[in-house]
């Protein structure tokens, strides 16, 4: 199935800049869009409640922060990049009594869409424009003159021209530098997820730490261990970014070579993709979606659990060490949103 894949030649940037934008949120991708965004020369304002912690962050860089009702009321087109399980209560209360005909509802990522928790009106044009790649990063890219590739969905087009308008919007965050692919929210949600659980965050992150366990269980030292296992995958990361696991395996020893081929296998064996068949089918089905939908609700009770069993993981503490004598290593993205 072929792709249409656009770029900063294929886009028109002065239809976002006569648009008057609301990013509602200001978080990981939030903060990375409404600063590109105004960068670009678009008129942009947040929305966010009046307690939240964010709103420092955003009137230090000399943004207009409203509420989520408020720039929803002002704005013409309006961004929604607040946590996924809290976007179907600020559409209902916050924006969707201050919609208007004309109006652009965007998303940052399909879910609330894909699995029908956002039904909106008939009359606004209903568009995703989905970085891929994490928020810190989108905006450090375009900073440096280079970009996050993006996907861009229309799924209500009463205008005719939400296309158009979210290939624009992507441009003015540098995602057209690298690459703008037209998808569905389905498809979209369905692989994002997919992703994000199974390999991108997930499986590299399980990985990691059983290889770091399997190491130190073993007697080896554990800076060791981390060197290995979690350091020097950003390099090997970066020669498959670069170009493929061919190029890594260009540049890696022969030795290693053989040993990916023959070991890799035994690693991810058949058992582990049929795991990765059964959770891209609780994707599919929804199972996923309501779980998490339900966790939300109840307080996230598992999710603050596994998040502090992670967190005490033997290998944080040798990594913070480690990475605390390497003076280039980027400083917490936590710190330096
Ligand atoms: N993280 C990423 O890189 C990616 C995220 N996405 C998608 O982008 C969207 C945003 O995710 P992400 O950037 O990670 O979110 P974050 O958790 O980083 O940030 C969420 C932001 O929303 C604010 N917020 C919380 N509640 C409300 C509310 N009631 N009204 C308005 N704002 C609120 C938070 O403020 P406070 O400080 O008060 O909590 C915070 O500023 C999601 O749809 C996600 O799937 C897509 C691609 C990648
Ligand atoms: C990989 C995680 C992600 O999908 C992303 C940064 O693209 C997310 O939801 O944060
Ligand atoms: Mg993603
Ligand atoms: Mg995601």
């Amino acid at each position: 199935m072929s792709v249409e894949i656009f770029y900063d030649d294929d886009a028109d940037l002065s239809i976002i800049q006569g648009r008057k934008v609301a990013v509602i949120g200001y978080g990981s991708q939030g903060h990375a869009h409404a600063l590109s965004l105004r960068d670009s020369g678009v008129d942009v304002r947040i929305g966010l409640p009046e307690g939240s912690k964010s709103r420092a962050k955003a009137e230090d860089e000399g943004l207009r922060v409203l509420t989520p009702a408020e720039a929803s009321k002002e704005a013409d087109l309006i961004m929604i990049l607040a946590p996924d399980t809290k976007q179907r209560v600020i559409y209902s209360e916050d924006i969707e009594p201050n919609l208007k005909d004309g109006d652009a509802l965007f998303f940052g990522h399909g879910f609330n869409i894909r699995y029908d928790l956002i039904k909106p009106p008939a009359n606004v044009d209903v568009a995703m424009v989905a970085p891929k790649g994490p928020g810190h990063l989108v905006r450090r890219q375009f900073v440096d003159g280079k970009g996050v590739p993006a996907l861009i969905a229309v799924e209500q087009d009463p205008s005719g021209n939400a296309q158009a308008l979210a290939l624009s919007y992507a441009a003015a965050i540098g995602g057209a530098r690298a690459g703008v692919i037209k998808t569905t929210f389905t498809e979209e949600t369905e692989t994002d997820l997919f992703g994000e659980q199974a390999v991108l965050c997930g499986g590299a992150s399980a990985l990691v730490q059983t290889g770091f366990e399997v190491l130190t269980e073993a007697g080896y030292a554990p800076e060791i261990a981390y060197f290995e296992v979690l350091h020097e995958l950003k390099l090997i990361v970066d020669l498959m970014y670069e170009g493929g696991i061919a190029r890594q395996r260009y540049s890696i020893s022969d030795t290693a070579e053989y040993g990916d081929l023959t070991r890799g296998p035994r690693v991810i064996t058949p058992e582990v993709k049929e795991n990765m068949k059964k959770i891209l089918g609780e994707i599919q089905d929804g199972t996923f979606a309501r779980e998490w939908v339900a966790e939300d609700e109840a307080g996230r009770p598992k999710y603050r659990e596994l998040q502090a069993a992670g967190e005490k993981h033997p290998i944080e503490e040798t990594g913070k060490k480690l990475r605390d004598l390497m003076s280039w290593v980027d400083r917490p993205i936590t710190e330096t949103a």
